[in-house]
């Protein structure tokens, strides 16, 4: 269903979604970023109309005003809905966050005025698709028009508020899809940015971020918490390997062999891990070699150890110190991921590993109050987990100096080098101070790796780098069963309540093109009294942990997404995808039902396939579900058929996936259809908030 369609359905009924407005909420205490937006911004009138329309239906919770008040008023809400995602717990922490955050004030180190909260969020601004994108966002960046609220009016029509306006030309008829989480601009009072790229614009507009995320358990049982591989774990090893690039070091079988030191193996044991996956067979020693390497492996197929295990090695063999308080820390190493939720996952993992060693790892993310990601850093940090637009924030506030890094890590590799990060991260590597590719170690990872972004790599890549493909780059998980229903949009509700009827109690990530329409569904479901909760660029910082807790939980055992969810994410029991609405890449689709069948485990995908506007789809989706030996239906061939394009590569069409390193010339195609870096016109607006 097109965002215009979908407007005209819900619009009407909004009355019918929207409690009766609740003055309080919008009248908290200190500072907190709503009040000061809605005194000034035009966008004001709209908000309380889509916040309600939000909360309606399930947990939200905005970081409005007074926050025990926005919490009660949820769960108000969540018995008026039938029990969706309140989240007691978030509300605790809100206000003893709130507490430190007054205490944190007079503290050692005290925010500027011009901070510049979570602008990366803000300033989203280099399209994926580049070209006019590009220029109109960055054009309203040097206006400072970007510094509007996160939260978008619901009808979107422009009245010049600014992130409306932004909205109009950046994001409102399709913000790249599938371009997920915050990029661009660093912009700290001592940023090394220029004018020119949006370092400074605006910087005083914006409204402060004064989220704390809570700190996660310590207890060890929590730290090591994990789920069970499934049946189909022992299946990895029949998956076929090819490293190419010379001098590659033979391949581990098991953990011992990798020689790593007792604290680091007794962390793994305690992980449960006791058999390597394909993916760390190769890598582990390739990186304990010093190599750079870009790996290629199926989702969930255990690729955050296989980076993480040889650097810790390698650290501790180096005789790492502990880092302690220091107003410039120098960290060992930066693991770059394009989601707040990923990183933050990440650095689990991290911590998890280096448990009882002296490495410090931190994490780093937009949408949370800066000074918080500050003092966090000037605790001590070796390995630092971030999302690009705050680390380069902390870079410009010189928080981090880049001198001692040693590991350079891009998960979701192709994300991160294609045209909505890829400028980020060459601003990354040019910073003052960061070592040279040959001076450090560069490694990328992900699950695709369209040809022409392995080009762009090799720019951050020492020549020698080694590429690792499990199986088919970009190839589907086999573990998950893939079903294609052909599905027209006005259908698409009633087969979803279908479904999931049917599914029961089992989690369930349902995918949807827009932001917008995630609340809809969302709302729709909850009335269908289908425990739901949602995660969206347009919910706050707050809503999305507490959102993904509550699905994690199994309290909203139904989770609707827009891509920001499809990327890296790692939940155990997610026993269904359903792509509600499919992503215009082929790439997105295997992220996206890579959430389910992880670690040999396997999992259901169903996706509905809308004749109308799904048909450039049909062809990859073939070639990925015949690759996965997933029974292809007849109809679907045939539409491929008829829309078959000879000769996509080096065609303007877009290009495909790389069967091998593309180092070893022309690749052979393994995938027909478009990628990430060259989607046709998206529709989704999900980069764009
Ligand atoms: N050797 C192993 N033994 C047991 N469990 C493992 C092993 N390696 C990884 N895992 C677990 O498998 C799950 C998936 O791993 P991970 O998230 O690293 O996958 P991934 O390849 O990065 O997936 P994606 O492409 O979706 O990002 C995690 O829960 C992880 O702890």
């Amino acid at each position: 269903m097109g965002d215009e369609d979908w407007e005209a359905e819900i619009n009407p009924h909004m009355s019918s979604y929207v409690p009766i407005f609740e003055k309080d909420r919008y009248s908290g205490e200190n500072g907190d970023n709503f009040n000061r937006a809605a005194a000034s911004s035009s966008e004001m009138d709209d908000r309380p109309r889509r916040d309600h329309f939000v909360k309606s239906g399930f947990a939200s919770g905005r970081n409005f005003g007074n926050r025990d008040a926005g919490e009660s008023n949820k769960r108000g809400n969540t018995s008026a809905m039938g029990g969706f995602g309140a989240g007691k717990s978030f509300g605790n922490r809100g206000f003893s966050n709130s507490r430190f955050e007054d205490g944190d004030s007079s503290g050692f180190w005290r925010e500027s005025s011009n901070d510049c909260e979570d602008n990366q969020t803000r300033n989203r601004g280099f399209s994926k698709r580049g070209g006019n994108e590009l220029d109109q966002d960055e054009c309203m960046q040097r206006t400072g028009g970007l510094f509007g609220s996160r939260r978008p009016a619901l009808s979107g029509t422009g009245n010049g508020d600014t992130s409306q306006s932004r909205r109009g030309s950046g994001s409102g008829r399709g913000g790249y899809k599938g371009l997920n989480e915050e990029v661009i601009t660093g912009s700290g009072k001592n940023s090394w940015k220029s004018e020119a790229e949006g370092g400074e614009s605006g910087d005083t507009q914006g409204p402060k971020v004064t989220y704390i995320p809570p700190p996660p358990p310590e207890d060890e049982d929590s730290i090591f918490a994990h789920y069970q591989t499934g049946i189909n774990f022992d299946k990895y090893d029949t998956i076929l390997v090819e490293v190419s690039g010379h001098d590659a070091p033979p391949a581990i079988l098991t953990f011992e062999e990798a020689n790593l030191c007792q604290t680091l193996s007794n962390n793994i044991a305690k992980a449960g891990y006791t058999k390597l996956t394909p993916v760390q067979k190769y890598s582990i020693p390739i990186i304990l070699a010093g190599r750079d390497l870009m790996a290629c492996a199926q989702t969930g197929s255990g690729k955050t150890a296989a980076f993480l295990l040889p650097i810790l090695a390698h650290m501790m063999r180096d005789g790492v110190t502990a880092s302690r308080f220091k107003e410039l820390q120098e960290p060992e190493c930066i693991i770059v991921a394009p989601t707040r939720e990923l990183v933050n996952q990440i650095y689990l993992e991290a911590r998890k590993f280096s448990f009882g060693t002296c490495v410090r790892a931190v994490v780093i993310y937009g949408g949370t109050q800066l000074g918080h990601s500050i003092r966090q850093i000037v605790q001590g940090c070796n390995i630092l987990c971030a999302t690009p637009g705050r680390l380069m924030d902390i870079i410009g506030k010189e928080k981090i100096g880049l001198k001692q890094i040693k590991y350079l890590v891009l998960d979701e590799a192709d994300r991160m080098l294609d045209m909505g990060f890829g400028p980020e991260m060459k601003k990354l590597i040019s910073c003052p101070g960061m070592p040279s590719k040959e001076q450090r170690q560069t490694l990328m990872f992900s699950a695709t790796f369209p040809e022409e972004i392995q080009r762009l790599a090799a720019e951050f890549l020492k020549s020698n780098y080694l590429f690792v493909a499990v199986g088919q780059v970009g190839g589907a998980c086999r573990d998950v069963q893939q079903t294609v229903l052909q599905v027209g949009q006005f259908s698409k509700r009633e087969k979803l309540v279908e479904i999931l009827r049917n599914i029961g109690d089992e989690r369930t990530m349902v995918f949807v093109e827009t932001k917008k329409k995630a609340d809809f569904i969302a709302t729709f479901l909850c009335q269908e009294k289908i425990s739901t909760t949602s995660i969206h660029g347009d919910r706050e910082q707050r809503e999305r942990e507490q959102a993904l807790g509550d699905f994690r939980s199994g309290k909203c055992p139904v989770l609707v997404a827009t891509s920001v969810a499809a990327r890296g994410l790692d939940i155990e029991n997610v026993q269904h995808v359903i792509n509600f609405d499919l992503p215009s890449t082929i790439d997105e689709y295997v992220h996206r039902i890579g959430r389910t069948g992880r670690c040999g485990n396997t999992g259901r995908a169903i996706s509905f396939f809308d004749p109308e506007s799904d048909n450039h789809l049909a062809q990859p989706l073939v070639k990925v579900l015949s690759d996965a030996q997933q029974d292809v239906p007849a109809w679907l061939e045939e539409i491929a058929f008829s829309t078959y394009i000879p000769g996509f590569s080096g065609s303007t069409r877009g290009s495909v996936f790389a069967s091998v390193d593309t180092r070893k010339g022309k690749s052979t195609l393994n995938t027909a259809g478009f990628s990430s870096s060259q989607a046709p016109n998206p529709v989704d607006d999900e980069s764009w908030d």
